[in-house]
């Protein structure tokens, strides 16, 4: 995709694609919202196409389906076999309070008053509360910019909220990005009279969030959102998370179970990614590069799999190293991301050492988690990305870029050195710290998408205006829930945020703090001792986090998922090692999430601080075909291979 060529939102829907499967549901999904008929409920459900989305799959019980998560994440629970599957609607902690009947949003009706006072229009909170100067930033003194990257990567495995398939209203056709008016799906963010922009742009547009099938039955349908990735870190956004993406995603003549790889362009001698299904377009380089990190990773694990056990079958290998790749990002998540952002005390109160699978923990993502909780880190993000030379050196050839020109630049990877000086950007980078007078840089609310021309949007606007399309109660119900204190005044608003100026612009802007919407009042928290996130973000995470680790059948530490000598080998897997194993960078850090000041403070790739991941528990010895008649051993890798 060049510069210059589409409109801004144009990239915002590229931002939310979705494949077929997902299409088809929310296709439907709309079809039965827009119907008023309230007659027969069964016939409605029939012809709009619901009824076969909400069809219940019906789970095997053989080896492969005990062994191997299914693609879609289906029959991970067995008795509720749509848990944490994709193409579900987003579980929801507190009710949803629309503004009206049928889902209207939250400030659909500028007039509409909550608690007496109407809501502020979420660009004026941008303005007012998140705008910050590119130049006025504090660095992070602990955390690398790759924890920040690392945040988006995982989002893009457990979250993918899909817009309206339709871009025009659909009772006027009016096209969502011209119109001014509220008319589903269009639900245009206004422009305030303060704002620089107003005269420029009269509105920003924005489309609502496509409703789901599953969302209860005339007359007591609410409208829910729906997830069109499996819930599950299971690695899904380098497999996909429908059997037909993930047949794409593969090389089928590879005899070791490989995914497929570019064929026209090639990191010198490492390899790039295929050009993407339509739809599949990665968004910025520093997701581009982890993509390609972890497409070669498989590749590399198919290989040390396949010498190990040359008897294995393409698909075996396949299914082993993905199992391998699910293992690796919940342990990096887990074990090295999360303690980081909530802090360690509030991880081990709020996420206590595992025990067991709970198949009574509903892993599927919740509502708020997606569309306010997980966007904590937009505020974390730094405005330039740095791309650095061997040796970590500023290079010419790639120099730093402003982030608005490295989205949607995946051009810049293959003409401007590969992915090694965008991942030593992000190693030796610090993250951006957030402060009540320092929230989200003007690269994400003043260019979002302004590179590829057309109207920037704003992130900030986009993240408060999504909660208000999916219903999200306000700060205080969400305070309330998680049994923290609720503020009835702006002085007691200032002493929970720690600041006095910030609680009374909130006053100023939504005259109760009741009102103000979740996403902006649970980035504005301190953040507790040795985290960044403040009390109330550290109760929705945790949260998340526990319920998609308890909730997980085929989670790492699970007894029987792993033999515990293959858990040991798991547990010392480094990020920097599988950046070693892949590009052509030689040194790294020991703790690639920490910050790292300068090279000198790095170590060789030989170092024993980057440890291998060694595979010799995986050997399996290779009986032929009298292991039919033997008894199969805890982990009945032979009566699987048989099946293939
Ligand atoms: C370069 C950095 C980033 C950019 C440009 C970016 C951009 C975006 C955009 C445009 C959206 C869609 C907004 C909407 O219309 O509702 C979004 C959603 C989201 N972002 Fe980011 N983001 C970045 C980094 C991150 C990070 C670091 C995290 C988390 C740690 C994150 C978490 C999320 C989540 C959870 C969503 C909701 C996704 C969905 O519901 O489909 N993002 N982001
Ligand atoms: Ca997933």
């Amino acid at each position: 995709m060049s510069e210059g060529a589409l409109r801004s939102s144009d990239l915002l829907a590229q931002f939310k694609q979705t494949e077929a499967r997902t299409r088809t549901q929310i296709q439907a999904a709309e079809l039965l919202d827009n119907t008023v008929d309230e007659g027969d409920v069964g016939n409605l459900l029939q012809v709009t196409g619901c009824s076969a989305e909400l069809r219940k799959p019906i789970c095997q019980s053989d080896c492969l389906s005990n062994r191997y998560r299914s693609i879609t994440g289906e029959c991970n629970n067995r008795s509720d076999p749509r848990w944490g599957a994709a193409n579900i609607p987003y579980s929801r902690w507190l009710p949803p309070e629309y503004e009206a009947v049928w889902g209207i949003p939250r400030g659909w009706d500028p007039e509409h008053t909550y608690h007496n006072v109407s809501l502020p229009p979420v660009r004026l909170v941008s303005q007012e509360v998140l705008f910050t100067h590119n130049d006025n930033i504090s660095l992070d003194s602990t955390l690398s910019h790759l924890l920040v990257e690392w945040g988006q990567w995982i989002d893009h495995d457990m979250v993918l909220t899909p817009q309206s398939s339709s871009t025009v209203s659909f009772r006027t056709g009016a096209d969502c990005t011209h119109t001014c008016s509220r008319d589903a799906p269009c639900f245009p963010i206004q422009i305030p009279l303060s704002d620089p922009r107003y005269g420029v742009q009269s509105c920003m547009p924005f489309f609502r969030s496509a409703p789901s099938c599953g969302a209860g039955i005339l007359p007591h349908r609410q409208r829910e959102q729906l997830n069109a990735i499996t819930s599950f870190v299971d690695a899904s956004m380098v497999y996909g998370s429908s059997t037909s993406l993930a047949s794409a995603l593969r090389n089928h003549s590879s005899p070791l179970g490989s995914m497929a790889l570019n064929s026209q362009h090639s990191d010198h001698d490492l390899a790039y990614m295929p050009f993407l299904p339509p739809g599949e377009a990665i968004n910025h380089l520093g997701m581009i590069a982890l993509h390609t990190l972890f497409l070669r990773e498989h590749n590399r694990l198919v290989k040390e799999l396949h010498l190990l056990n040359p008897h294995w079958s393409p698909d075996t290998l396949y299914q082993e190293a993905r199992k391998i790749m699910g293992a690796i990002h919940q342990i990096l998540t887990w074990e090295q991301y999360l303690p980081r952002v909530l802090g360690e005390s509030a991880m081990s109160l709020l996420i206590p050492p595992y025990e067991g699978y709970d198949p009574e923990v509903d892993p599927s993502i919740a509502n708020v988690f997606a569309t306010a909780a997980f966007r904590f880190a937009h505020v974390t993000v730094q405005p330039l990305v740095a791309r650095l030379g061997p040796g970590y050196t500023t290079n010419s050839q790639h120099p730093h870029l402003p982030l608005h020109h490295s989205l949607f630049a995946s051009w810049r990877v293959v003409q401007e050195g590969g992915i090694d000086p965008v991942l030593r950007g992000l190693l030796l980078s610090p993250a951006k710290l957030q402060t009540p007078g320092q929230m989200m840089v003007e690269e994400l609310t003043e260019r979002l998408f302004q590179a590829q021309g057309g109207m920037p949007l704003d992130l900030g606007a986009l993240n408060l205006q999504r909660g208000r399309d999916h219903g999200l109660p306000g700060y205080s119900s969400w305070r309330r829930f998680c049994g923290l204190s609720v503020p009835n005044s702006t002085s007691e608003l200032a002493v929970i945020l720690g600041n006095f100026t910030l609680a009374h612009k909130f006053q100023l802007l939504y005259g109760t703090p009741q009102n103000i919407d979740l996403w902006v009042g649970a980035i504005s928290e301190p953040a507790l001792p040795g985290g960044r996130v403040g009390p109330l973000l550290s109760c929705l995470l945790a949260r998340q986090f526990r319920a998609l680790r308890d909730g997980d059948r085929f989670w790492w530490e699970r007894e029987g998922v792993f033999t515990s000598t293959q858990r040991r080998h798991l547990h010392s897997v480094s990020l920097s090692r599988i950046i070693c194993d892949n590009t052509h960078i030689t040194i790294v850090p020991a703790n690639p999430f920490s910050r790292t000041e300068r090279p000198e403070d790095m170590l060789a790739c030989s170092h024993p601080l980057i440890p291998h991941l060694d595979l010799s528990p995986w050997k399996e010895p290779d009986t032929g075909e009298e292991v039919r008649t033997e008894k199969y051993g805890e982990r009945g890798y032979q009566l699987c291979l048989f099946l293939h």
